[in-house]
This record gives structure tokens, C-alpha cells and sequence, in this order.
């Protein structure tokens, strides 16, 4: 792959063997009926895995569990085992199937439904479930397959029609639960302590069973998850092939030019498409992970094209897995797949859930998934037993893909991130308190399963507002609406912006409210589903945003003005002329205009733009610089060169773990008329990194930063939760601070291009056009920051403090 690439320009950064594993098997437990083991038998399994049993024992015993193992290491079976032996055990038993996605809960209703085990009556209860249908489910299914949304809106919302289903309800199997993170995680949360509380009432109290990917602290996360104590099951003994990891890092591209000059790297896509071209010729299995819907067709076709040139019959191996693929077709696909007849597959991470795609000879991985949990997830799909298998992180130009490549322990050593998610949130508390008194009037008894004096304080503003109205016995629903309509769970909660397609009236998909300015502007491209349309109309008051069918040669983006005030502090800490703080704040922007560029990055033209302001009411964390260290400097010109100095001098001048970040040789100072951008690179570097902290998307986080901040009175970098009331982000930002911000050093040094690139310091929702940035003022800034909070860190140590 890197044939007649000189040496020192070769872009693969790291090399690491993972060693092969062996299976550990267990008998099949005592207590499962002989007719559940032979049908599951006779479906292919000759024995459990150990972990298979253990998690399965422990669910049949009656404690909750949660199984957090490697990809395709048979989580179903440790599920399965236990409600189908209850299922066949009391022939009125019945088990609940929750999954993120309706096409995994298709998934899993097939393989459970093929196992063969009579009277199951498994069924699936979704959005597309016909209404015929759904009376027959209601009457008599035993194992419901649904997906949070129904579980709120089809199914508590309704609970009297579900009397039947809920007097038996015996286990409760929450799949992928890892990707219950954010404010959907949230809302989640919520919604499993309703569902609890509901199946008490009619004198059920289900096993929860917790299927996730491996994780940090699974019992923990499952515990924030579910409101039940969990045991983990965590050691994985099903067999794995060796595998080498390559990290790789596109060249520079010589003669080509982006946002204010500068260098742009090969795309990941185009790298991808290379390599997967490169592994076809090999005849390797493979699977490339590619960010983006039309990344994937394009992969698959340049693959191809690069493959036309080496041999005719080659191109027809190659293939882009496309969304809204029918599960006849995503069969074909994996058979074709495993039996070789397809060789390449370019896929999104649509394929990452609910396939059985693993032994596979290699995966390319063209950008960072965005968790560790999912970087796993992916690559795990190749490694057949007894033999070599190879993955190939390809980093996009992006600060945290930049780190990773030069970082690879942060990669490859590190414990997966547990999920964020923060069920205390009042935005999402305050409607699900709202959803759960409609089900059944709230108790005193049962706030603590909410939240306690969480629940309390929002309670008293729902009474105070005539949401809900106090008794002595309870805070009651009055209406006869069903709040659950009017409740989303999977983001903001206020009314979502409808994309129509203006000649055929179509729905094509929604838009936050609070980012339709940024995305759905007039002029805006938008793409859906891998086509791409124009927006012609954005009208707020009514909700909609109009647009045609047309794929210009250039995409969008938004330019904004953003201002931040300062509503509460939670918490501070000062270290010494900086101070950091955790807090609410008041977040208002305003679309004024937007780019038109081409994919080389080249800018066509600015188009100005006629947009109310927003506002937006949620948590950040920030961190103030006394003007004095900014200033105290006799360095001011020779900064850029010492950065430069530190690449060329090698990596591993910052250890993000300990935050042992080193100091900018002569000490660090800015003159003035730097500060702005300084600050600015900081701040871009630091959200491109918090995503390795808090399992989050560097899109669901902004900030903002200001030489003078009016509220601070100091010069101020702000990072904040991009959904109403926050998702936790922030507060995992302010307890992971000194690793963060040395990791976002670490970043910005790492990167080779002299003044600032996509890679490190530039943004690419930047609404200010990434305008100033200060690559080397940066690294001074946070230089100065964790040089404070280091020093800080010492005096407590050798004070014996904590
Ligand atoms: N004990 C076993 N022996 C042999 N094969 C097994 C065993 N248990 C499961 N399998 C097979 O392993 C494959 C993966 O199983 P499954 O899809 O349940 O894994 P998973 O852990 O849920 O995967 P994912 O990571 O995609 O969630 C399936 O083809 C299944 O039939």
C-alpha cells in the first residue's frame, strides 16, 4: 500500500498486533428446557461461550445484567437464552426487545423468530407496524420487539390496551445501549424508570438484561441507564483472529490551497477508496467504514474505477452499501460478502449495527466513528481465527483524527468511553415528569427514582405553571391529552423544522429548530439520504423549509454571530490568574450569511443572509486568562517557530494523562493584537478534542471565545452544550480538564502545517470563517492554562492535599 512512497513521506504513522484469543466454552445451563437448547442447537450453536453462560445464569437467577463484549461476540444468545427458557417455562410470561434502530429490532425479531421455539409469538411494534396489526400484538404477543419512541409514544402512553402484556412481564432486553447517550440518553433513562413504574402497577417487576459494546464501567453506565443496579459481565471468550492496526495520515497535497491559504490534506474518502482498491487486487475480504452516505458511494465507484485500470474483471467486487437497504438485500450483501463473491464493500456506519459480517480479512476505517466504542465495533469486524487480519485507520483532516494517529495509546490502550447522559437535565426531566404523572399520578415515594431533589424543583415549576396540579396524594395530569405526542426524545424537544421537497411534496427529513438557520438557510445545500437538494425557502413561523432537487458543484456553511452570557455558576476553581468555571449560560446566535466552496475548499463567494437571532439556555464550561500572563512576556515573535521546533523535535512533549504539558520555551506571552485568534484556535482545537473525553459529536458542542468577556471581565474561552439544559458534555469537560486541554495541546503540535489547517486549529462550522487563528498563540494559551493548573496540582500534592 505504501509501494514507492518515499520513507519520510509515508503516511502510516503507527503499527500494532493485537494477539489472537482463543473460545472458552461452557455447557448449557441446567436450568435452560432441552426444547430451547436443541432449537437454538439446531440453529447453529453447538455450545455457550463462557460469557454467554455466565450473563445468561445471572439474568436467570433474577439479577439484572448488563454484557458489555467485543463485536460479534454473541450477545444475542447470553439474551435469548434466558427469555425463551421463561418464555417456554409460563406460557403467559412475557419480554419486552428495546433497540436504538427499527431496522436492528427487525434484525433481532428475525433470529429470534428462526430459532424455532414454539408459542414465542414474537412480534415487532413500530412506526410501521400496520394498524391491523397492532391489535393482534397488543392481544397476544409474548415477545414485543420496539424501539424507545414506541415505547413512549404507542406503548406508556397507552398502558391500560397493554394490561395483558404488562401483568407478565418477566425480563426487559436493552440492546446496543451504549448509543443511549446525550440527551436521547436522557430521555431514555426516563422513560425506563416510567416503564418500571408502569409494570408495577399492574405487579411486574422485569429482569433487565443490558447488551452493549465493550465500555468503561459498564455496571456504572447501566445503573445511570436503567436506575437498577446491574451486574457486568465483561470478560469475552469468544475466539478472535490476530489483527495488525495501521494508523495512517494523508500526505499534504502539493499546489492546492483552503480557508484562508491553508494546506489541505488527500481526503480520507480518496485514501479509502485507494486502499480498498489495493485489498481487492490481494483478493482480502473488506469492509470500509466511511463517514458520510454519499462518502460511500463515491468510495466504492473511485475503487472501482482505480480497479477498472488493473484488470476488467475486477470492478463488479466492489460495492457501496446504501441506505435503505431491505434486510432480503443486507442478507445478500453479507452472504455475497463471507463467500467472497464481493470482495469490497463501502459502507457508512449503517452496517455497524445489527449485521453479521465478522471474519473478515481487512476494514478501512476512513475517520474517526467518533467513539472508541464504535472504532471497535467496526474494526472488530475483521479477524477470522487462525488468521491475520488487518485494520486501517485512515485520520481525516480534523483535530482529534490528527491526535489519534500521533497518539495511538489514546487509540488502541485506552478503556472505551462510558456514555454520557444526564437524566437530571430540567428540559428533559420536566416532560418525561409530565409524560410519567399522565401514566399514573406521581407519589412522593417515587421521585427518588427520578432524580430526587431534581424531580422536586422541577415539579414545583410544572404546579407553579398549571402543568401538572398538586394533591395531597400526588402530582396529576389534568388533561385528556396525552403529553407523550407532544414529548420527542431523540433532541430538542421544541417543534422540529419539516425539508420538504417543493414539486412532489415530500417529507425528506427535520431540522432542530435551534440549528435550521445554520443548515436549512436559504441557499443552503442539504443532503439527504446521499442526494443532495437546494434550499429555496426557510420560513420558522410555520416550521418548513422548501427545497428542490439539485447537486451543485459547491456545499454551504453558515456564517454566524454568536454571543455568550454568563446566567450561574456552578462550580469554580482557581488556579493563580486562570479560573475555571462550570456553569449555565445564555447562548444567542445569528445566521448573517453563508459560503459557497468547492470540495477543494476553495471559496466561491459570501452570501449575506436575513435571520432572527436565537437563543440558547444550556451548560458550558470556560476558563479565564488574567491579562497579566497573557501579556508577561518577553516572547512574542519567536512562538511559531518553537512549535514548528517541537514537531520536527518528535511527539510525546505533553503526556494527556497526566497533563505534564511542556512549557513554551522563554515563557509564554502574546501581544495583544494576537490574543483574539489565540484564543480562538484554543478553543476550535478544544471542542475538535472533547469528543475523546464526553461521548459526544463535535457538533452537538460550540463555543465561543473573547479577548474582554463582558460577564468574566477577563479573556475567556467558553466550550457548551449545543441541546437545551446540556447533555453533561460540558460537566465531563470541567471534570476532565488538565487531560483535555494537554490532549488538545498535544493536537495542535502534532500537526505539521505552519499556520493552522483543518487538522488542528480550523473549524469546519467555524460561523466566523475560521477567522483569526493564531496556530502557535494557541499552544501559549494553553501552555499558560496547564502550566496553572499543573502548578496548582503540585502545591495540593506536596500540601497533601487531594
Ligand atoms: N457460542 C457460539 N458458538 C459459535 N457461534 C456463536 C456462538 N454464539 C453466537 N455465535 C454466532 O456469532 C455471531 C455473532 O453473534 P451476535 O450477533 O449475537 O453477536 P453480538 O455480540 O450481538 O454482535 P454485535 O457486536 O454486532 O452486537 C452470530 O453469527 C452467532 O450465530
Amino acid at each position: 500500500m505504501t509501494a514507492g512512497i518515499p520513507h519520510d513521506r509515508s503516511p502510516v504513522t503507527h503499527v500494532a498486533g493485537l494477539p489472537a484469543r482463543p473460545a472458552r466454552f461452557a455447557d448449557w445451563p441446567d436450568w435452560a428446557p432441552s426444547a430451547v437448547v436443541d432449537a437454538i442447537r439446531a440453529a447453529g450453536v453447538e455450545r455457550p461461550w463462557a460469557h454467554q453462560e455466565e450473563a445468561a445464569s445471572l439474568a436467570w437467577s433474577g439479577a439484572h445484567v448488563v454484557i458489555s463484549t467485543g463485536t460479534a461476540s454473541g450477545k444475542s444468545l447470553a439474551y435469548q437464552l434466558p427469555v425463551l427458557s421463561s418464555l417456554a417455562a409460563d406460557p403467559r410470561a412475557c419480554a419486552l426487545y428495546l433497540s436504538p434502530t427499527k431496522a436492528l429490532g427487525a434484525d433481532q425479531l428475525r433470529a429470534v423468530s428462526s430459532v424455532g421455539v414454539p408459542d414465542v409469538r414474537a412480534a415487532g411494534y413500530d412506526g410501521d407496524t400496520p394498524m391491523d396489526e397492532r391489535d393482534w400484538v397488543r392481544a397476544h404477543a409474548r415477545w414485543l420487539f420496539t424501539n424507545p419512541d414506541m415505547l413512549h409514544r404507542g406503548i406508556l402512553s397507552n398502558h391500560s390496551r397493554w394490561a395483558r402484556f404488562f401483568r407478565k412481564l418477566t425480563y426487559v432486553v436493552i440492546d446496543e445501549c451504549h448509543s443511549y447517550r446525550g440527551v436521547f440518553g436522557s430521555h431514555v433513562a426516563l422513560l425506563l424508570r416510567r416503564l418500571r413504574r408502569v409494570a408495577a402497577h399492574y405487579g411486574s417487576s422485569p429482569v433487565f438484561v443490558l447488551a452493549s459494546a465493550t465500555a468503561a464501567d459498564p455496571g456504572e453506565f447501566a445503573l445511570r441507564l436503567s436506575g437498577v443496579d446491574c451486574a457486568a459481565v465483561t470478560r469475552d471468550h469468544s475466539p478472535r483472529g490476530a489483527r495488525t492496526v495501521v494508523l495512517w495520515e494523508p500526505p499534504l497535497m502539493e499546489n492546492m490551497s483552503g480557508e484562508n491559504g491553508a494546506p489541505v490534506r488527500r481526503s480520507a474518502g480518496a485514501e479509502a477508496s485507494r486502499i480498498l482498491a489495493d485489498l481487492v487486487v490481494e483478493g482480502a475480504r473488506s469492509l470500509a467504514f466511511v463517514r458520510s452516505r454519499r462518502g460511500a458511494e463515491l468510495t466504492a465507484l473511485t475503487a472501482r474505477r482505480i480497479l477498472s485500470e488493473v484488470d476488467d474483471s475486477l470492478p463488479p467486487l466492489v460495492a457501496a452499501y446504501r441506505a435503505g437497504f431491505l434486510p432480503e438485500e443486507r442478507r445478500a450483501l453479507e452472504r455475497d460478502l463471507l463467500a467472497g463473491r464481493l470482495l469490497g464493500v463501502a459502507t457508512t456506519n449503517a452496517l455497524e449495527l445489527g449485521v453479521d459480517i465478522a471474519g473478515l480479512d481487512a476494514v478501512v476505517l476512513a475517520g474517526y466513528p467518533g467513539t472508541l466504542a464504535s472504532f471497535w465495533q467496526q474494526s472488530g469486524r475483521a479477524g477470522r481465527s487462525g488468521e491475520e487480519a488487518l485494520v486501517v485507520f485512515i485520520a481525516r483532516d480534523d483535530p482529534l483524527d490528527t491526535y489519534l494517529v500521533h497518539h495511538p495509546a489514546a487509540l488502541l490502550d485506552r478503556p472505551v468511553e462510558t456514555a454520557v447522559l444526564d437524566p437530571a437535565n430540567p428540559y428533559v426531566l420536566g416532560p418525561q415528569l409530565v409524560c410519567a404523572a399522565a401514566e399514573l399520578p406521581l407519589t412522593g415515594g417515587e421521585l427518588d427514582m427520578f432524580g430526587g431533589q431534581a424531580a422536586r424543583d422541577v415539579l414545583e415549576y410544572l404546579v407553579a405553571d398549571k402543568v401538572l396540579r398538586r394533591r395531597s396524594s400526588g402530582w396529576y395530569w389534568t388533561s385528556r391529552d396525552r403529553p407523550q405526542h407532544e414529548v420527542g426524545i431523540r433532541g430538542s424537544d421544541a417543534e422540529q423544522i419539516a425539508v420538504v421537497e417543493a414539486d412532489s411534496s415530500r417529507l425528506l427529513g427535520t431540522v432542530d429548530p435551534g440549528s435550521a438557520c445554520a443548515t436549512v438557510h436559504p441557499g443552503a445545500v442539504y443532503l439527504h439520504q446521499g442526494s443532495s437538494y437546494v434550499v429555496d425557502e426557510l420560513d420558522l413561523a410555520e416550521g418548513l423549509a422548501m427545497v428542490h432537487a439539485e447537486d451543485p458543484e459547491w456545499n454551504t456553511s453558515a456564517r454566524e454571530l454568536v454571543d455568550i452570557a454568563v446566567l450561574n455558576t456552578v462550580q469554580r476553581r482557581d488556579f493563580g490568574g486562570v479560573s475555571v468555571f462550570l456553569g449555565e449560560v445564555a447562548v444567542t446566535s445569528q445566521v448573517v450569511a453563508y459560503l459557497r466552496r468547492l470540495p477543494s475548499g476553495e471559496i466561491l463567494d459570501q452570501i449575506p443572509l436575513d435571520l432572527p437571532a436565537q437563543e440558547l439556555r444550556t451548560r458550558a464550561v470556560w476558563y479565564t486568562i488574567d491579562e497579566s500572563l497573557l501579556k508577561e512576556s518577553r516572547l512574542t515573535v519567536d512562538v511559531a517557530e518553537s512549535v514548528a521546533g517541537e514537531r520536527v523535535g518528535g511527539e510525546g512533549n505533553g503526556d494527556p494523562e497526566t497533563g505534564n504539558a511542556r512549557r513554551t520555551p522563554g515563557g509564554a506571552g502574546l501581544v495583544p493584537a494576537r490574543i483574539p485568534g489565540a484564543l480562538h484556535a484554543a478553543e476550535h482545537a478544544a471542542i475538535g478534542l472533547l469528543p475523546l473525553f464526553a461521548t459526544c459529536d463535535r457538533w452537538d458542542i460550540g463555543g465561543v471565545s473573547t479577548a474582554l468577556h463582558g460577564d468574566t471581565g477577563e479573556a475567556t474561552v467558553f466550550v457548551h452544550d449545543g441541546h437545551p439544559g446540556g447533555a453533561g458534555f460540558a460537566d465531563r469537560g470541567f471534570a476532565a480538564l488538565v487531560p483535555w486541554l494537554a490532549a488538545t495541546r498535544e493536537a495542535i503540535v502534532s500537526c505539521e502545517c505552519p499556520t493552522g489547517c483543518p487538522s488542528c486549529v480550523q473549524s469546519p462550522k467555524c460561523g466566523n470563517g475560521n477567522e483569526p487563528l493564531d496556530k502557535a498563540g494557541a499552544v501559549v494559551v494553553l501552555d499558560i492554562v496547564l502550566g496553572a493548573l499543573r502548578h496548582q496540582h503540585e502545591i495540593e500534592r506536596d500540601h497533601g492535599g487531594s
